[in-house]
């Protein structure tokens, strides 16, 4: 057995496990110049130990920020104490090419890193190193997921006809500014509105041509409301709208613009164009509601006003 143990062979050895080893390891003096280089950052770079050694950390990297990475050193330099880099925190630090083909999906390769001082004979920091993992498959997997777990988050609250919100989420909303409103009242509104004779469109024309009825009314809804209003499919031909900053004047003007404009939409079926009409609701907030369903109650009550009095109108509940 080889049992040469003298400093060569140890060394000779040591160079030979940190070339191999699948971690970047980089050791930079205090004027960031590069010291040691491995197998890990030559392959990863494309610049040999040769070419790296004695440079700039700086130089080989130009788009590392000189302020960022200096400060991160200063500190463990300082501090004497190691310190951590997660590729949740800052993709990479060393701009690397993901060369795995399984991830196709990142350009580049994700990291985590550790930097550590690197006390010498005198008992002061000499040196840092950086050891660099390559965490891609990991962060892949990571963002993969939550992409995916977000998609079926947005699925769950959306109605599939029209994509705007469906009832249960809708309500959840409703519910949530109910309780914002109790604790610090805004001028808020809930317009509900219904497609007039929508039964006799399904009768006529077929639940094909219904569905592109209720999704032309959607898309008025959409056209003609604020981003920060909340509007849902509140039932079959029912919608439900909640109008954020607004007092029962600027609420009524609303629904009048949206009844016009869904009043002058055409949606087209293979009998020529159709126009459909709606009647509509409107409840600005009032104090003495006390569950969010008095509050619907009240603008389907003024939605049924509408209806009675002749339909395509608005009605301000009382
Ligand atoms: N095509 C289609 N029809 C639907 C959908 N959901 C509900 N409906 C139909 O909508 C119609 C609603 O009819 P009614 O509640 O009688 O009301 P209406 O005919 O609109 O009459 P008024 O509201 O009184 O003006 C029913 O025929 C339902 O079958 C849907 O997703 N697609």
């Amino acid at each position: 057995m080889n049992t040469d143990y003298t400093g060569l062979a140890e060394f000779h050895w040591l160079i030979e496990v940190m070339q191999t080893v699948d971690v970047g390891v980089l050791v930079l003096d205090l004027e960031y110049q590069i010291t040691a280089w491995n197998g890990f950052m030559e392959n990863n770079s494309g610049i040999d130990s040769a070419d790296a050694l004695g440079r700039s950390l700086f130089d080989v990297f130009d788009d590392l920020s000189v302020e960022w990475f200096k400060h991160k050193a200063d500190t463990v330099i300082q501090l004497r104490n190691r310190a951590f880099t997660t590729w949740e925190q800052r993709a990479y630090v060393f701009k690397f090419r993901n060369n795995r083909p399984i991830t196709g999906v990142t350009e580049y390769m994700y990291q985590n890193c550790t930097f550590i001082p690197v006390i010498g004979t005198t008992g002061k920091v000499q040196n840092l190193a950086v050891i660099v993992y390559d965490v891609t498959d990991i962060a892949t997997s990571k963002l993969e997921l939550k992409a995916a777990n977000d998609r079926l988050a947005q699925l769950s609250r959306t109605d599939g006809l029209t994509q705007l919100y469906n009832r249960a989420y809708w309500e959840e909303m409703l519910s949530n500014e109910f309780k914002r409103q109790k604790r610090h009242a805004h001028d808020l509104s809930l317009i509900m509105f219904d497609i007039d004779h929508f039964k006799k469109v399904n009768d006529t024309y077929g639940h094909q041509v219904g569905d592109d009825v209720i999704r032309a009314v959607a898309e008025e809804v959409r056209h003609n409301s604020r981003n920060t209003d909340i509007a849902g499919r509140y039932g079959g031909e029912e919608f439900a709208l909640l109008l954020i900053d607004s007092d029962a004047e600027n609420a009524l003007l609303f629904a009048e613009r949206l009844r016009k404009a869904i009043e002058n939409r055409r949606v087209s079926t293979p009998e020529g164009e159709l126009q459909v009409t709606v009647s509509l609701g409107v409840a600005p907030w009032k104090e003495s509601f006390h569950h969010y369903n008095a509050w619907i109650e009240a603008a389907d009550k003024a939605l049924y006003t509408s209806k009675d009095e002749g339909r395509n109108r608005s009605t301000l509940s009382k």
